[in-house]
């Protein structure tokens, strides 16, 4: 932060050296310069090159770096330290609001950015009461069961925590001046947004998503109101104003490069006129050709957190869940589950994209782009030491670190009729999910067959998923003889895969005393995952028995054992090193 500090900032785009710079980019770069030189003046001299007039010494940055460097020095000039994000289940009733009050405030060294999420199971009442509208005719809508639940709920702790009613009464909708004219509360928007749907006799994900942000929107309104009441100023912002800039890819949306600048410059600029805690949404976005509410798809707020952090290059990125840091395994699938002390951003990233539902498969992106540590805890046992994500660890002794579950995966067993040459045949397989733009997780290969799993998350909405189903099979069939084996899951052994053979000769062991047969095994090059696939009725006894055999029978100790006798280092159960 010094050095950003010190030194000024020069961007310089490279792909766009040749052509004349667009004003909204140089601008950019000249906010950037300026940002990372408070006090100093801003020139541009040939080119993209901005130089700050500082007299200080010109470092030669390409955009994000720019950007990054401009964050890092404009945070450390406004003091945000650290990010903090609290889940659903933090922030489920007045009574978790109170303790995470108390728990932000416990930190008095840190000056926090807020990300919070929906309260409790708001996000999911919000999709079922937007199902049933579709089908319940609009004089019905208002009695929609979800509906009353999220009224009481958001009330109660509205009353509960001695607030106004009005304070959710701000309003959020996105390009429709007349509803901007209303004078209703964001409840009864929701209401009347509900009846809408119920006319239509339609959910389109743009509406949906518009549907689910209500949850974030009201949760921080509440949240900032409380500690404006206790005396701790703080400011409520929706992500989708501040500039969260996303792709129009409802309910899964990207979030775009031109988020970083523009949320630093937002939040530092209104820091520095009126300094307040940030309590922002999570969640959301703003699509940049629509200008529609986006979410970056369910757990999206890890993600808010990470691009905040980014952003404003902060010190620490914390998500706070109800559990004890990143786990074993699923809790809900193995009680014995323990937390895991380190991982890297790789193994993180892994784990949640194959299904472990305690991060956002995205969310270590911009993390690992700004290398912040970023830090699970538990916002219901605050001693616990949780789960530090950092770049890198010492994996060298480590063997098993976590077991994912991923189910009710679709299979393809894709088997060449010789029309096409090898490499021909791998080429138009994979055209053609790229055609139809379905993720493929898993893969392994012969020389004319190919055996793949889809990613479910691509295949959102229920009866899209059978056509899109048939029309895949429908092309690959032109080429090939296909067989679709539904109801599968992917069991994913996150560990070091230099130790591999050690891993699955424990795992087939296990799977052999099981009477398990797996139907496809994936070793890919990331060299944190061995992927099994195998029936979903056996994949939670599977699950188990894998991890009792790994972590609750003294196999890493015996394997300790014999690291020791050899190489004189012990390994501990999640491959964190004691001794040297
Ligand atoms: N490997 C894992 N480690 C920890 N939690 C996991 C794991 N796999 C699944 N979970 C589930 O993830 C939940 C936490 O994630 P999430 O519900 O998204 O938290 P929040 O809503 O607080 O952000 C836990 O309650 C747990 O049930
Ligand atoms: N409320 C959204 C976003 C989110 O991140 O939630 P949580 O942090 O509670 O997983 C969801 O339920 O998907």
């Amino acid at each position: 932060m010094a050095v950003a500090l010190r030194f000024a900032a020069v961007a310089r785009d490279s792909p766009a050296a040749a052509a004349p710079p667009r004003v909204g980019r140089e601008q950019q770069y000249l906010a950037c310069a300026a940002a990372a030189r408070p006090g100093g003046r801003c020139s541009r001299r040939r080119g993209l090159v901005v130089r700050c007039q500082s007299g200080a010494a010109a470092v030669v940055l390409n955009k994000d770096d720019a950007a990054s460097v401009a964050a890092a020095a404009a945070s450390s000039a406004t003091g945000f330290t650290v990010a903090m994000k609290f889940g659903g289940s933090s922030v489920a009733s007045a009574e978790r609001m109170r303790e995470v009050v108390d728990l932000i405030l416990s930190f008095p060294e840190e000056t926090p950015v807020v990300v919070l999420s929906a309260m409790g199971k708001t996000t999911n009442n919000l999709l079922l009461a937007g199902e049933k509208a579709v089908s319940c005719g609009a004089p019905k809508a208002s009695e929609i069961p979800e509906l009353a639940v999220i009224k009481e709920l958001h009330v109660r702790t509205i009353d509960e925590l001695g607030l106004d009613r009005s304070i959710v009464s701000a309003h959020h909708v996105l390009n429709m001046k007349d509803f901007r004219q209303l004078k209703h509360g964001l409840l009864e928007e929701l209401e009347q947004l509900l009846k809408g749907v119920a006319m239509m006799k339609e959910l389109t994900p743009r509406t949906r998503d518009y549907l689910v942000s209500f949850g974030e929107c009201m949760s921080t309104r509440i949240f900032a109101a409380y500690l404006n009441k206790l005396g701790k100023k703080a400011r409520q912002y929706d992500a989708f104003d501040i500039g969260f800039i996303t792709t129009d890819d409802f309910t899964n949306a990207d979030i775009l490069e031109a988020t970083y600048p523009a949320v630093a410059k937002r939040l530092q600029g209104d820091w520095i006129d009126d300094p307040a805690i940030p309590i922002v949404t999570g969640f959301l976005g703003k699509g940049w050709k629509s200008c529609a509410v986006t979410t970056l798809g369910r757990g999206g707020s890890d993600l808010t957190a990470t691009t905040i952090g980014k952003a404003l290059g902060l010190r620490e990125i914390q998500v706070w869940k109800d559990v004890d840091g990143v786990l074993t395994c699923d809790p809900n699938i193995c009680a014995n589950a323990i937390p895991v002390p380190y991982l890297t951003f790789e193994e993180a990233a892994e784990l949640a994209y194959f299904g472990a539902q305690v991060l956002h498969p995205q969310s270590m992106r911009p993390a690992k782009e700004g290398d912040i540590p970023v830090r699970v805890k538990n916002s219901y046992n605050r001693r616990a030491p949780g789960t530090v994500i950092t770049k890198t660890r010492d994996l060298s002794k480590s063997i098993l670190t976590s077991i994912v579950l991923k189910s009710n995966i679709t299979m393809l067993d894709i088997v060449s009729t010789r029309m096409l040459g090898q490499y021909g045949f791998l080429a138009k397989v994979f055209s053609i999910f790229e055609d139809l733009g379905i993720s493929v997780d898993c893969v392994a290969t012969s020389e004319v067959s190919i055996s793949l799993t889809l990613d479910p998350s691509k295949l959102w909405c229920r009866e899209l998923i059978q056509q899109e189903l048939d029309h895949v099979v429908e092309e690959l069939e032109k080429i090939a003889v296909v067989h679709l084996l539904q109801h599968r899951s992917i069991i994913s052994l996150i560990g070091n895969v230099q130790r591999s053979s050690l891993i699955l000769e424990k795992a087939f062991n296990v799977l052999r005393r099981n009477g398990v047969n797996v139907q496809m095994i994936s070793q890919g090059a990331s060299k944190v995952n061995i992927s099994l696939v195998v029936h979903d009725s056996e994949a939670k006894q599977c699950i188990q028995a894998l991890h009792s055999a790994f972590f609750e029978n003294g196999f890493l100790s015996e394997v300790e054992e014999e690291d020791l006798q050899h190489n004189g280092s012990p390994v501990s159960p999640n491959g964190v090193i004691y001794g040297n």
